[in-house]
């Protein structure tokens, strides 16, 4: 197998590998996980893993297109061909169910900026990246009205687009070092990763949230978020019971956190991207530690 097949594969992988411990991480609040389905009539965990499963060929494509390649017009619009083929495999396997729309858009930027550098295993270099190819225009994007694209005019957020393009702040600024800081103090994997998942959702202003809810249920979650991370995480019993409290909160207005999932897995991505290329003596300037 020549060198751009194998990266290419083993950015698919990662990619899809993350979608399954983000879906697998438990108890998350509003989210589909292995207790319940959240705050979702239409979803199940073994379609969100069938879901992921079946984006494997997508991420493949996407890193292909993008192997050696620099951010550039014509990278955009390539991968935004393969990405819209890949909402289609979504649905096609969903049966028409929105699973993995966000997570196809993030994840999908970030594989190509992978692949287009082999050395880059520095986190913020690769998100830095990605967000210059979010900021070239896809000229062939079709108009649609969207749940995401109805709320960011009423409410004036940035949404998945903006997050993108402004090189990922949520994940970059608060996830990963999150993450670290979490494993540094000796919490538990799961922990660290709910506390992560806690730590976006008190900060992101998510389209999935404010389409169902608007703001007064986006302000709600994040302060219940707010309310597990000042108890002391999820490692915790106070954390524990502001994480009930929150999960109750958001069943009654029967809102989910869909794109701070999506981001969730843009930090468990570049994570295992950054572990990958440093065992195998890639170039790790980020201030990751292990
Ligand atoms: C740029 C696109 C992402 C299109 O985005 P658009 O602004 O049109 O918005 P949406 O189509 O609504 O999708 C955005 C999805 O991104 C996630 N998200 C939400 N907020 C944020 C945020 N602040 N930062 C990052 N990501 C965010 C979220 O995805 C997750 O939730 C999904 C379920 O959402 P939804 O359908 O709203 O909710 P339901 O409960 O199912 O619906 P209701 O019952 O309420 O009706 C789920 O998919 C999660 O993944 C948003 O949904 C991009 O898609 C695009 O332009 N694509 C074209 C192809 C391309 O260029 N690709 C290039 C790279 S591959
Ligand atoms: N675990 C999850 N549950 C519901 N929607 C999601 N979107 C992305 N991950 C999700």
């Amino acid at each position: 197998m020549d060198q751009k097949r194998r990266m290419a594969e083993t950015l698919a992988e990662l990619a899809v590998q993350t979608l399954v411990d983000e879906v697998n991480l438990t108890p998350k609040p509003g989210l589909v996980d292995q207790e319940n389905n959240g705050a979702h009539h239409d979803l199940t965990i073994e379609l969100m893993r069938r879901s992921a499963v079946s984006l494997r060929p997508v991420f493949t494509k996407i890193a292909e297109s993008s192997y050696e390649r620099e951010p550039s017009q014509s990278l955009r619009e390539d991968i935004a061909v393969i990405g819209r083929k890949g909402e289609q495999v979504m649905l096609g396997v969903t049966g028409g169910i929105n699973t993995h729309k966000g997570a196809i858009w993030s994840l999908g930027l970030l594989v190509s900026a992978a692949a287009g550098n082999a050395e880059l295993s520095n986190t913020e270099g690769v998100a830095e990246r990605a967000g210059r190819i979010a900021r070239f225009q896809d000229r062939y994007c079709p108009v649609a009205s969207t749940n995401g694209s109805k709320v960011k005019d009423v409410y004036q957020v940035p949404g998945a687009r903006g997050e993108a393009q402004l090189n990922f702040p949520h994940v970059c600024n608060i996830g990963l070092p999150f993450l670290q800081q979490a494993r540094r103090n000796g919490i538990p994997e799961t922990n660290a990763r709910l506390d992560v998942l806690l730590a976006i959702m008190s900060e992101l202003d998510d389209t999935c949230i404010l389409h169902r809810g608007g703001m007064e249920a986006l302000q709600a979650v994040k302060n219940g978020a707010n309310e597990v991370l000042k108890s002391g995480g999820t490692s915790t019993n106070a954390g524990r019971l502001a994480l009930i409290r929150l999960d109750e909160t958001m069943m009654e207005l029967f809102v989910s956190p869909g794109g701070s999932a999506d981001l969730l897995a843009a930090v468990l991505f570049l994570d295992a991207l950054q572990k990958e290329r440093s065992l195998k003596g890639g170039v790790a300037v980020g201030n990751v530690t292990f």
